[in-house]
């Protein structure tokens, strides 16, 4: 079995020495990484002044070596705020009105992507297994065959993929799908995504489809497939048991005293639908008036990509809705919502997840959506909380169990706000049930295993000559 070499553009590496890594991703990589031994490569978070970054550092843990790379100011503008972010993003969240077109950035963002080509390239043995992750480093694939990597590598697209019509809307498409057609696999989080895929190449009429999963693009041979990806979801689950032990999580329940706490817990992103789901909460408590000072909902909000201008706008809005709504709503003895604007530690999400009547995950769009899938299996079986979910997160094609809304329908998420606080103890159980069962299946490590079964098999088939009448 070769090595495993992981590339994302954010590298989890563990703070000190022994530290478990961060969240269910780099627990499941973490682990197939100790396992097979290998590397983790990617930016460094850092900028630095110059034309050209240093050299990559090199961290050891274990059988893993982090590879970390600086990138110049240029670069970060151009590759992660400009092109990744101001294009890539709004478009795969089918906000065409959202994307900011430019050369400059387009540039960048394949010459960050060659520029990793070329730090990765020497470190990589022939029968090492690649791994690249998200639309950041979409062309990666081809920059490595542009320098003579033969290796298998996969693709793993954790955003949506939106209908051809939005896709071709980008000004550079056909060059983003012909970085795509040199990997051997590309992993989509739902059927949705894979289907707006293949249809993109039917109606462009760019591919040629082999059967299976199998595309042939001007000579290259690829897979597409679903692979959705879980959480880890039984440690999450006893990491939310200890939580409510935890003084931060006693020291909320305590503030809420006796009200139901519904919780929302979302980077601060136009993607995650924030306006919309203040004004539905406003919208409940005015259609149910029986339920105020009766419930508090807190929403979680890390700032997050703060120097692209529509993230800075979004932060000032959703601040100004919360403070709205409660202004309009709150009394003197109850705040309707809690807005907290900074990240706060999964041991302690876990706990606030748990005490929670109702989670409210409402995006407009959302690849899967993990915080879904965590409050699930942060739940008390005897006595779990709702999920009040978009139809719109990847997340909802397998949550059956979910209190599914349309969040553009601010009447309809209000009555489903209703609905779970109202809901009997034995539906709770059984719609819980049913969603915990399959995440228990369905974790993370289960993704990983699987993405990368169906990556070495896709090119054990490849490397079967096709024997056709002429030559046999
Ligand atoms: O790295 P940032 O720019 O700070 O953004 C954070 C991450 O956001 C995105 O997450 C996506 O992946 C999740 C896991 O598959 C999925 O549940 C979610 O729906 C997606 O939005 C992004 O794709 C990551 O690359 C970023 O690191
Ligand atoms: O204050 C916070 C907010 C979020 N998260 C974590 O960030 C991830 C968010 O992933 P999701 O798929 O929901 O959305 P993304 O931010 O990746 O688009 C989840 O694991 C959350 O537990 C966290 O640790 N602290």
């Amino acid at each position: 079995m070769g090595r495993l070499v992981v590339i994302s553009n954010r590298v989890p590496v563990p703070a000190r020495s022994g530290d478990a890594p961060a969240g269910g991703l780099a627990v499941a990589l973490n682990a197939a990484l100790q396992e097979r031994g290998g590397i983790w490569f990617g930016w460094s978070g850092k900028s630095s002044p110059g034309a050209e970054p240093p050299p990559p550092r090199f961290q050891q843990q274990g059988n893993i070596s982090y590879v970390l790379t600086d990138l110049t100011e240029t670069d970060v503008e151009e590759y992660y705020h400009g092109f990744a972010n101001r294009v890539l993003w709004p478009i795969c969240h089918y906000r065409l009105d959202l994307a900011e077109y430019g050369r400059k950035e387009m540039a960048g963002y394949f010459r960050v992507n060659r520029l990793f080509a070329h730090r990765l390239a020497p470190l990589i043995q022939p029968d090492d297994i690649l791994w690249v992750h998200d639309y950041h480093l979409i062309p990666l694939a081809f920059e490595l065959r542009q320098m003579g990597i033969k290796n298998t590598i996969g693709f793993f697209l954790h955003i949506p993929w939106p209908p051809s019509d939005v896709i071709a809307a980008m000004p550079m498409h056909e060059e983003i799908i012909r970085g795509l057609s040199h990997y051997d696999l590309i992993g989509f989080q739902t059927d949705y995504d894979l289907d707006n895929f293949a249809g993109y190449l039917a109606r462009e009429g760019i591919a040629r489809k082999l059967g299976a999963g199998r595309f042939e693009y001007h000579g290259q041979h690829f897979k597409a497939a679903v692979h959705g990806i879980g959480i880890e979801t039984k440690s999450f689950a006893q990491m939310a048991q200890v939580a409510i032990s935890n003084s931060a999580v006693r020291k909320a329940r305590q503030s809420v005293e006796s009200r139901d706490l519904i919780i929302g817990v979302d980077r601060l992103d136009y993607s995650k639908g924030l306006t919309q789901r203040i004004d539905a909460f406003e919208r409940f408590l005015r259609a149910y008036p029986g339920y105020h000072n009766k419930v508090t909902y807190l929403q979680i909000t890390p700032k997050s990509r703060s120097e692209v201008p529509e993230y800075e706008t979004m932060q000032k809005m959703v601040a100004e809705e919360a403070g709205r709504v409660n202004g309009a709503m709150g009394t003197l003895d109850w705040v309707p919502i809690r807005y907290v604007n900074r990240s706060v530690g999964r041991h302690i999400l876990a706990g606030l997840y748990r005490i929670a009547r109702v989670g409210l995950v409402t995006p407009l769009r959302d690849g899967m959506n993990l915080v879904a899938k965590e409050f699930i299996a942060a739940q008390d079986p005897d006595n779990p909380g709702v999920l009040v979910l978009s139809r719109f997160a990847g997340a909802a094609r397998e949550l059956d169990g979910a209190v599914l809304v349309n969040p553009y329908d601010t009447e309809g998420t209000a009555n489903a706000i209703a609905r779970a606080l109202s809901m009997s103890l034995q539906e709770r159980r059984e719609r819980w049930q049913n969603m915990m069962n399959f995440l228990l299946h369905h974790d993370v490590s289960h993704w990983c295993d699987a993405f990368l079964n169906d990556l070495t098999q896709h090119k054990q088939i490849q490397a079967v000559p096709i024997v056709t009448k002429a030559s046999a």
